[in-house]
Formats: C-alpha cells, sequence, structure tokens
C-alpha cells in the first residue's frame, strides 16, 4: 500500500535520508524507530510530501506521490498526526475538526457541515470541547484532537509521529487504546514512530530501526530479540 524506494532528502545542503526503503502493507502496523535526531520525522515528512525527495520514490495504493503536494496525499488517504500535534491553536475544536473532514475522499462529507458521531467514537471527550479553542486544551487533549482530526477523512493509511511524546500517562494509555482499536478493525494501516520498545512490541507488525539516516534493522515481532535491537536503540 506504501511503498518507499531508495529514498534521499535532506534539509539545505545537508542529506539527511539516504537510501531509504521501507513498506506497509494494507491493514498493517509498522514501526519505526531510533534515537532521537536520527531522521525518523524527516522519513515522515517526505511521505507527506512536506519535504522533496532528492532521489527515490514514494508510491501509495499504486501510484507514484513522490511529486504529489501533500493535500493530494491527504485526499488519496494518508491521514498524518505530526510530532508536536500542529492543532490550529485559534480555530476551535469543532473547526479544528471540519478541517480534517477536507480531506475525505467523498465529496459530500466534506461538504457536510456537521462532524458525524461515528467518527470521533473513540475520543468520547472532544464533543464537550467542541466551543473550545484548540489552543486552551492541554498537551494530551490536543494530542487527542489531532488524532481524531487525522481519522475523521477515513484514511487508508496513519502516519502517527511519535503520538505519545511529552503526554501524561493516562492520556498514553488511551491513545494507545485508540492504536490497538484501529489494529484490531484491520481498516487502517499504520506507520507508527515510538520510542517505546513494549509498547510497540504489543501493536507492530513490522519493525525498522534508523541510525544516521539509513535504515539499520527490520524485523518483525518474534525477531525483535535481536541483541541488535537494543544496540541501535539504547544511548
Ligand atoms: N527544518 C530543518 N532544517 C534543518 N535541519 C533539520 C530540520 N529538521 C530536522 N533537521 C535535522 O535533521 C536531522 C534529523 O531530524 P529528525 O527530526 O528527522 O529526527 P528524528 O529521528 O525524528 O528525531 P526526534 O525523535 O528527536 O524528532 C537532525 O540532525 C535535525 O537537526
Amino acid at each position: 500500500m506504501l511503498s518507499v524506494q531508495r529514498l534521499e532528502a535532506g534539509y539545505g545542503e545537508s542529506v539527511i535520508l539516504r537510501d531509504v526503503s521501507l513498506t506497509v502493507e494494507p491493514g498493517q502496523v509498522v514501526c519505526l524507530m531510533g534515537r532521537n535526531g536520527v531522521g525518523k520525522s524527516t522519513l515522515v515528512k517526505s511521505i507527506m510530501g512536506l519535504l522533496k525527495a532528492r532521489k527515490g520514490s514514494v508510491s501509495f495504493k499504486g501510484a507514484d506521490v513522490t511529486k504529489r503536494a501533500p493535500g493530494e496525499r491527504a485526499k488519496k488517504g494518508i491521514g498524518y498526526v505530526p510530532q508536536g500535534r500542529e492543532i490550529f491553536s485559534q480555530l476551535t475544536v469543532y473547526e479544528n475538526l471540519r478541517v480534517g473532514l477536507e480531506a475525505h475522499p467523498d465529496s459530500a462529507k466534506r461538504r457536510s457541515k456537521t462532524i458525524p458521531p461515528e467518527a470521533i467514537e473513540k475520543f468520547p471527550i472532544l464533543p464537550t470541547f467542541y466551543k473550545r479553542r484548540g489552543g486552551d486544551l492541554s498537551g494530551g487533549q490536543q494530542q487527542q484532537l489531532a488524532f481524531a482530526r487525522a481519522l475523521i477523512s477515513e484514511p487508508d493509511l496513519l502516519v502517527l509521529d511519535e503520538p505519545t511524546e511529552g503526554i501524561q500517562p493516562s492520556i498514553v494509555d488511551a491513545i494507545q487504546d485508540v492504536i490497538r482499536s484501529i489494529r484490531d478493525e484491520g481498516k487502517t494501516a499504520i506507520l507508527l514512530v515510538e520510542q517505546s520498545l513494549d509498547f510497540v512490541r504489543s501493536v507492530g507488525d513490522r519493525f525498522y530501526i534508523m541510525e544516521k539516516g539509513t535504515i539499520v534493522w527490520q524485523g518483525g515481532r518474534e525477531e525483535l530479540d535481536d541483541p541488535a535491537v537494543m544496540k541501535h536503540l539504547t544511548i
């Protein structure tokens, strides 16, 4: 469903990603791990089209999207929860969700003035905040909003960049439960950037580890006890 092939990308003069290949199959949960600064967010931004590929390709559902703009990729069915959430702080919670609906492939849903209740049933707390400004929510509530905003367009692939980073433990548990329930439903594939080995072990089907902008290890759940995994992840 998602295929990244021999990707090279970077910022200005500096090349960050070199020869990166990664695939996600339908319904699969693929986890991307690695220490801080190795290039995980850079890879995610390249997949979303926020950063241009200098070499290599990104294809999604059989179509080459390497040169497609972020909005087009979203409409094709890639939902994104960026690191740091990036909710619109001046807009209300309701308006933030409406922005997510703009990426829905069904034009009737895009035009709809109401948020379909089933679209946010995984986040029952959100309707109580509809009139509040996004910027007035706590970090954990903002993360739930960013998650719901990405899910509302019913994406085929959800890209989550460290969704539990810097969030209070009770909301971390809630977010992990949502990821598990999406996995169990099997309709939406997930590419998850996550530091907690215990958590990725409990949800992931396939695992990639990055170091200095390249993939240095990949494997399935039964291979996670490989000593190389700890070597690449410990500081
Ligand atoms: N906008 C930018 N301009 C220039 N360099 C950048 C930019 N964003 C990231 N970098 C650099 O690219 C490298 C990879 O950063 P990236 O954020 O992709 O790492 P990461 O693995 O996601 O780390 P973290 O877990 O800390 O977010 C780092 O050296 C970083 O300083």
